[in-house]
């Protein structure tokens, strides 16, 4: 399964707000309607995320009517307009400024057609680079896992939340076919049930033992010794190494902290961000109330409650074990290693 697919001049998009019980898939034609398949969780995961913004990008430019010097004023307004989706991951932006460094760098190129091409190869490069990343994040994060390991996830970071192969899912593919006979422990993840209905969905499919659990279940199965390891995504590294990621994923790790339990994150060096000192710097998501009040459709709590739905929060760097990315494993202190990460990418 295939987030999102470029077919040349639209992005075709496989709408996981519908999955599992409709695969449906639809053609995104413009930049604006990227950013509502964004907005409308159709796709979503930090590096599909950015991938995705990335042609979007490329859509503005394909859409664009005017004469070559009216070009940067408009592809101003679509990055204006793909960056107000969703705060939190930093893929997105991440995506977006190396879709803007392109363009700047064409700024002697005449012919828009040729500015086309240059910025559709740039968002086929981020795409190719998330696959590759993912891949690596597996063969690193593969050494961590140990043979016959119970394994807890949380929310998807999976092929559905990247381009392909996915992140914390990346390690959990890679050890299954390393034949460690892994099993998984998969979160439900409300409100939007990321694990539940994505997470499950993809490990049935590749054929990987995996158990769903509601999320108030994960401590009492570490308290009964089930869970081996803890493996997460992220959306927004911190430079100390406080990572934002899924709401509930802070109590998962504070859980495993107390039991003892390795706790890792995953995730492309494209989703730390240096410019943010702490995890109190991240913006936090808030998203709206009719997701906590409905699931599919069905209302499943009063309709007048009030409501608080923030759609991430912050692991402080203290209670994560590792934090696996394409170029290895980070160990703390995370404020010194990320940077020597970062410099040496
Ligand atoms: C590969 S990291 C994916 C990351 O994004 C998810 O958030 P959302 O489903 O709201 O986009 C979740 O935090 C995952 O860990």
């Amino acid at each position: 399964m295939k987030s999102i697919e470029w077919l040349g001049n639209s992005l075709r998009i496989l709408d996981q707000s519908k999955l599992p019980v409709e695969t449906v898939y639809r053609n995104a034609l413009s930049y604006k309607e990227v950013a509502e398949a964004i907005e409308h969780m159709e796709v979503r995961g930090a590096p599909a995320i950015g991938a995705a913004v990335a042609y979007g990008y490329a859509l503005g430019a394909i859409e664009y009517q005017g004469d070559r010097e009216g070009l940067p004023s408009f592809m101003e307004e679509v990055q204006d307009r793909l960056e107000a989706t969703r705060p939190t991951a930093v893929n997105l932006f991440w995506a977006l400024r190396r879709m803007e460094d392109r363009l700047r760098e064409c700024w002697e190129v005449e012919d828009l057609d040729e500015v086309r091409r240059i910025l559709i190869e740039e968002a086929n490069r981020i795409a190719e680079d998330d696959c590759k990343m993912n891949r690596l994040i597996g063969q690193h994060g593969n050494e961590i896992v140990p043979e016959k390991a119970n394994i807890l996830t949380h929310c998807n970071a999976g092929a559905l939340a990247t381009v392909e192969y996915g992140t914390a899912l990346g390690v959990i593919r890679k050890a299954h076919e390393a034949g460690k006979n892994i099993h998984v422990y998969a979160d439900e993840t409300r409100p939007l049930l990321q694990g539940a209905r994505l997470t499950a969905l993809e490990l049935m499919k590749d054929k990987i033992p995996v158990t769903l659990i509601a999320d108030n279940m994960a401590g009492y199965l570490m308290q009964q010794g089930k869970v081996d390891l803890v493996i997460v995504g992220a959306d927004r590294i911190a430079a100390n190494g406080d990572t934002a990621n899924k709401i509930g994923t802070y109590s998962v790790a504070v859980l495993a902290h107390a039991h003892g339990i390795p706790f890792y994150v995953a995730a492309p060096t494209s989703t730390i961000d240096l410019k943010v000192a702490t995890g109190q710097e991240i913006p936090i998501e808030v998203r709206p109330d009719k997701e906590m009040r409905e699931c599919f459709g069905l209302q499943v709590a009063p309709s007048e409650v009030n409501v608080y739905n923030p759609a991430f929060d912050v692991t402080p760097a203290k209670y994560i074990t590792g934090i696996i990315t394409e170029k290895g494993i980070v160990a703390p202190p995370y404020s010194v290693n990320l940077l020597k990460l970062m410099v040496r990418s």
